[in-house]
């Protein structure tokens, strides 16, 4: 029945089984994008509701029957007529319609939820199945609670219901109960002791009560089943469900497996971020595959490890799953190696840069503020260029005279290797005044291409953060300078520009 038996079809059921979690019930346009987006993303079947249950749910079925086109379209139902009758009418816009009913299978679930008897509810079981199948042909038969079914039980249930027409028999970890070995153990049973298992696919449909979904979802695919149903964050019912991130991340990353799905990778962050966001459902910082820190090291070690090469601390890549790349947070816990890695990207001639004497101060900072960011380094450089810098260039002294009756004047004494060196100048303001100034210590023509001043913070008392963009013989360096005086803040970023590349034994004092 299959044309490729290590294809392992992914059935997404973010917007039935994912939208069962509080809070996060969905609009049909908001459930109609979603849609589209799975089918992007290459999922199988899309499980698009349940129709019985409100008109909005019914309404949701229609629209994402007629709005996709690869993906089977299924529609949820209990073992009764009116609901798949319902169902029926829900889907009749469907390219691939299927309709999923079921029943439960356990001791538990059948005295103390039906108050019945095996053999009663296997009959209901076949009926609901042979009912459905007058509607459509793709019938997929779920036995709810069928981890803690008695697995003979079980076995006689499926066959009866792949004899009655049942297409795809689901075999659901409803209460997320099994271990792994249990729930593939049970699987390899059914297997092995269902005469007509050929003529069905074995769908897996785990909870992540005992947070062992994944897990469970693979055992049962190495032992035979070739559906894997699952939900974008892992979204569901109490615990959730399977994730889709991780369930197909784990058969791309172990390919001795030789099981594959038809999911475009690529897609899995952005569409994490967009459930999440309509779900009103944050994804954890620490979540497998997409979680804010599922690409982002921390720890110096680790740090080092992955600039030296990435798979020394990473399975994955990050652009598989649609991530542009890792990242190196710094903290208190980073050593050098990290510390450098930022300060080159952010321009810094590393050769020309105290690194043990940058790095004790950055530890004093990162411990008072845990994460430090590009700006709290571009300051932690600027505020001690000279000690930062070997031989670097920085303001000991700068007095500016403005206003709007007189020429603004600029004195500055620049120092190097202790000794101050000043220079007085004027200009059109008190900012080309002081840069004007600085270019008669350096005797250099810089010119200032891009010019830009901030206030971090906001409010007339707040610190000013200048970037400035200079070139010198045909090459181009960054500077960033901040002070709570604007025309210091610019001065402060063109020494950090001139800082990079000026050669000092040439400055002309
Ligand atoms: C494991 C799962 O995730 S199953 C899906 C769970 N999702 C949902 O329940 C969300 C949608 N549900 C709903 O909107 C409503 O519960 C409805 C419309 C389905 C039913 O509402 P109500 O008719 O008011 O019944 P209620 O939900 O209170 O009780 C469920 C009834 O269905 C019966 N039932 C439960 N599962 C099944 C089943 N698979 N097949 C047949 N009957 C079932 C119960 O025994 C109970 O019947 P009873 O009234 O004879 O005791
Ligand atoms: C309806 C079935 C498939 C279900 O969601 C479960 O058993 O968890």
């Amino acid at each position: 029945m299959l044309h490729d038996p290590n294809r392992i079809y992914v059935f997404d059921t973010t917007l039935r089984d994912g939208e069962q979690v509080p809070g996060s019930q969905l609009t049909t346009p908001e459930k109609l994008i979603i849609a589209e987006a799975l089918e992007t993303l290459g999922v199988d079947v899309i499980e698009a509701g349940f129709p019985i249950s409100s008109p909005g749910d019914f309404n949701s079925v229609v629209e994402i029957s007629k709005l996709v086109t690869n993906p089977t379209v299924c529609a949820l139902t209990r073992a009764n007529k009116g609901d798949i009758d319902c169902a029926a009418e829900a889907l009749k816009y469907a390219k691939h319609p299927r309709i999923h009913t079921g029943i439960g299978s356990s001791d538990m679930h059948i005295k103390f939820k039906f108050n019945s008897t095996r053999e009663a509810i296997l009959e209901r079981a076949v009926e609901a199945v042979k009912y459905a199948k007058g509607f459509v042909e793709d019938i997929e038969f779920y036995a709810e609670d069928a981890g803690r079914a008695d697995n003979e039980y079980l076995a006689r249930m499926i066959e009866a219901v792949i004899a009655a027409g049942a297409t795809v028999v689901n075999i659901p970890d409803t209460n997320g109960y099994c271990l792994p070995e249990q729930y593939g153990a049970k699987i390899k049973y059914l297997k092995e002791n269902v005469k007509n298992i050929d003529q069905a696919i074995i769908s897996v449909h785990c909870h992540n009560d005992l947070g062992l979904a994944t897990a469970n979802s693979l055992a049962g695919l190495q032992n035979g089943a070739r559906q894997v149903e699952c939900t974008i964050n892992g979204i569901g019912e109490r615990a959730g469900n399977t994730s889709l991130e991780e369930i197909v991340m784990a058969l791309k990353v172990h390919q001795s497996l030789d099981l594959h799905t038809a999911i475009n990778t690529k897609q899995l962050y952005p569409l994490s971020g967009m459930v999440s966001r309509m779900m009103r459902m944050p994804v954890q910082a620490n979540k497998a595959i997409v979680g804010r820190n599922a690409f982002a090291h921390s720890s110096g070690i680790h740090q080092d490890g992955v600039l030296k090469h990435r798979e020394n601390y990473e399975i994955m890549n990050p652009e598989d799953v649609g991530i542009d790349q890792s990242e190196i947070i710094l903290t208190a816990r980073s050593g050098r190696h990290a510390l450098k890695h930022h300060l080159v990207r952010l321009g810094y001639a590393i050769d020309r840069i105290d690194l043990d004497q940058v790095y004790q101060r950055f530890l004093e900072l990162a411990d008072a503020k845990k994460e430090l960011k590009d700006d709290d380094l571009l300051q932690l450089m600027g505020a001690k260029a000279e000690e930062n810098i070997r031989n670097g260039l920085a303001i000991s002294t700068l007095q500016v005279t403005t206003g709007d009756q007189e020429t603004p004047v600029a004195t500055i004494k620049i120092s190097h290797n202790g000794t101050d060196y000043a220079a007085t100048a004027t200009g059109n303001g008190p900012v080309s005044a002081t840069i004007k100034a600085i270019e008669k210590i350096t005797g250099k023509h810089i010119e200032i291409k891009e010019f830009n001043i901030h206030s971090i913070h906001g409010g007339s008392d707040d610190v000013s953060k200048v970037d400035m963009r200079v070139v010198y013989e045909d090459k181009s360096y960054m500077g960033y300078g901040f002070s709570t005086d604007i025309v210091r803040a610019s001065a402060n970023a063109y020494l950090d520009a001139l800082n990079k590349f000026i050669e000092l034994e040439t400055v002309n004092y």
